[in-house]
């Protein structure tokens, strides 16, 4: 029933993984937007499956058609509808788990849930819906650049592997520069090596991907229900095999001190700016102008390829293995994906803002 996400800047998505297509229907994008179709195709060309030896080899061209809404460049205020046909689909791989389930895929919970399911390639369980949020992200990024916001995800950890250094130590113009999407080339190189083996191992490996929002103006979030930064938690955790999400100081701000922990006030030049940024840029559920930063976690992919203990749908005891095609590490394609989500919830988090007080 929930297919939507947003209340102003709204998008339905829809589509399986070995159905004819993937698409979204954006409803609420405001008129008179220059929207480069070129742009939201780089951003599918940073998502799409088989882009690299450390990715799933289905071979996706993920090219976007745009069926309505722009119009000459803009949009013109209708729903934008944007459409991804699917053209790689081996149906034949998943046979085997029509009365199967996965260990820790999403088998079980859609058949127990509506007693019938699209077992091709996970249905709509895979993460190939994730095409459909990154058309819409790339829209999303095109209107917060109007406003001078931007975002920026990057791979941060692959199994223990785990970069050290803040974002403002990193130089985030090198996300692209490595297949891992890691800004820091000798940790990248790491990062595949590790990727590499368990690949080799027919394993899977976690990781974490960590992002930064820049230029978002103080005053987006409502204070009790829709605060900022549980809408992104909400949005991040939405995004398949995500295991945990945590904003500024996350979870190792309990080993500060309050005194340590505060984000003191100064006056910057007419602007009320903070010393520290344990906040993330986000107090009382509502942005104070600083950057918004967070991480999100990925648990390795539930499908490899070694037989498992399950069950099938009459509930005997199987040997389950995966077959075909899956990603040994998401973190490197799940960046594009953070970033749509991101740019989703503040570009409807700043439009819902401009509803919320008189201004004179
Ligand atoms: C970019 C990306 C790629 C993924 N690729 C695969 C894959 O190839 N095989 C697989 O079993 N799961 C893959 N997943 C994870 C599944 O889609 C996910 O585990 C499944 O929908 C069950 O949901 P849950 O893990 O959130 O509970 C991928 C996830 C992301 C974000
Ligand atoms: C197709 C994509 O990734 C897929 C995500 C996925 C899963 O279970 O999430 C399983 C695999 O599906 P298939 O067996 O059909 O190749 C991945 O390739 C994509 O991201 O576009």
């Amino acid at each position: 029933m929930h297919n939507s996400f947003g209340t102003l800047f709204k998008i339905s998505t829809f589509g399986e993984s070995h159905g004819p297509a993937v698409g979204v229907v954006i409803d609420g994008c405001p008129a008179g937007l220059d929207i480069s179709v070129e742009e939201i195709q780089q951003e599918m060309d940073r998502r799409k499956p088989g882009q690299s030896r450390i990715t799933t080899q289905r071979q996706e061209g993920d090219e976007i058609e745009v069926l309505s809404g722009i119009f000459e460049g803009k949009s013109t205020g209708m729903p934008i509808a944007l459409l991804v046909r699917n053209q790689d689909q081996r149906s034949k791989d998943y046979s085997h788990i029509a009365d199967q389930f996965r260990p820790s895929h999403a088998d079980y919970t859609y058949q127990v849930k509506y007693g019938h399911r699209d077992y091709r390639g996970g249905g709509r369980s895979s993460a190939r819906e994730t095409a459909a949020r990154v058309a819409a992200g790339a829209v999303a990024k095109q209107l917060l650049r109007q406003w001078g916001i931007e975002v920026f995800a990057w791979v941060s950890q692959v199994g223990a592997l785990a970069l050290e250094k803040s974002y403002q130590e990193l130089d985030l113009t090198k996300i692209e520069d490595s297949i891992v999407r890691c800004p820091d080339l000798e940790m990248a190189e790491q990062m595949i090596a590790l990727i590499d083996e368990t690949r080799k191992n027919r394993d899977t490996i976690g990781g974490v991907v960590s992002a930064v929002i820049k230029g978002v103006p103080p005053g987006l979030g409502e204070p009790v229900f829709g605060k900022l930064h549980a809408a992104l938690g909400g949005a991040m955790l939405g995004i398949n095999a995500v295991k945990g999400f945590e904003y500024g100081s996350g979870f190792k701000g309990v080993e500060m001190l309050g005194s340590q922990h505060n984000d003191t006030f100064y006056k910057d030049e007419g602007k009320v700016r903070t010393h520290s940024n344990h906040s993330g840029g986000v107090q009382g559920g509502i942005s104070n102008g600083e950057d918004i930063y967070f991480r999100v976690a990925f648990k390795p992919v539930a499908t490899i390829m070694m037989d498992q203990p399950s069950v099938n749908t009459q509930g005997e005891a199987v040997q389950v293995s995966g077959k075909g095609r899956h990603d040994p590490c998401v973190v490197p394609r799940a960046v594009p994906i953070v970033e749509a989500m991101a740019a989703l919830v503040i570009a409807d988090f700043y439009l819902l803002n401009q509803t919320s007080k008189l201004r004179g």
